[in-house]
């Protein structure tokens, strides 16, 4: 069942077409990975399908129910939330007050707020650092905090802007498997924008690609990265042509 639909968005800053006719769906419990240079447009299109951004024309479908334009609280109640690149978190408050606030945010009881956000804390692997301040924790920890803080309403569909981003390898591994199983165990289905492809590669079901804020091409990740355009305008060389 198709659980996002976006119809011919399109977003203009003084001209420049950013968001240009962008269409595609996501199936229920799948994961659809975003590629594309810098400037293609993918954060753009997040802000438009989440609502941050209200898009000139084309359509956000969640469930089957339209939601464009809607603002962030409103698309996060009808249970699509997103992650920042820029995490901004509340830095004077610990780990658990930061998932509370958001618990709260989504809508849960006040009574039953602060457990709901420590079983949202175990899930994300942040039990040992619950009682820290935000302030000065290790970047793998914020990213975790940034999950924590978007899975903290219970999304049904959670759009993932550079979750990798700044982490070393050792630490991708952990929070690749931790969306792995956000999928298969809670059945939250994923869109993620992400430059790393060895991550792609592993976690989408489809890759959709976006070059000069148009959708250049989508598709099984094998497909997509084999295809001459995408080498050309993202990946410079075959990722299948090394050993
Ligand atoms: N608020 C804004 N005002 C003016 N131009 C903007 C604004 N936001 C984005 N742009 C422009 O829109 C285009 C798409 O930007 P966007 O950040 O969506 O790309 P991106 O694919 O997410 O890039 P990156 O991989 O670098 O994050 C760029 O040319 C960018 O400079």
């Amino acid at each position: 069942m198709t659980l996002l639909r976006v119809e011919n968005l399109a977003k203009s800053f003084k001209g420049l077409r950013a968001v240009d006719d962008v269409s595609f769906e996501v199936t229920e419990g799948s994961i659809l990975g975003v590629i594309g240079p810098n400037g293609a447009g993918k954060t753009t299109m997040f802000n438009l399908v989440a609502g941050a951004l209200r898009p000139d024309t084309g359509r956000v479908h969640l469930g089957g129910k339209e939601i464009t334009g809607h603002a962030p609280h409103r698309i996060t109640a009808a249970g699509m939330t997103r992650t920042f690149q820029l995490m901004r978190p509340f830095y004077s408050m610990t780990v658990l007050e930061n998932v509370t606030v958001a618990v709260l945010a989504g809508g849960a009881a006040k009574r039953t707020a602060r457990e709901a956000a420590a079983e949202v804390i175990a899930r994300v692997g942040l039990d040992r650092w619950r009682d820290s301040p935000t302030e000065g924790l290790p970047t793998a920890a914020l990213k975790r905090l940034e999950l924590a803080r978007a899975l903290a309403s219970k999304p049904r569909v959670l759009l993932l802007d550079e979750v990798l981003a700044g982490l070393v390898p050792a630490e991708r591994a952990p929070v690749m498997e931790l969306l792995e199983r956000l999928r298969t165990e809670d059945g939250v289905t994923l869109v993620f924008v992400e430059h790393i492809m060895a991550a792609v590669m592993r976690l989408s079901d489809s890759v959709l690609v976006l070059d000069l804020g148009r959708v250049l091409t989508s598709g099984a990740p094998e497909a997509v990265t084999r295809d001459p355009r995408v080498i050309e305008a993202y990946l410079g060389e075959d990722p299948h042509a090394q050993a």
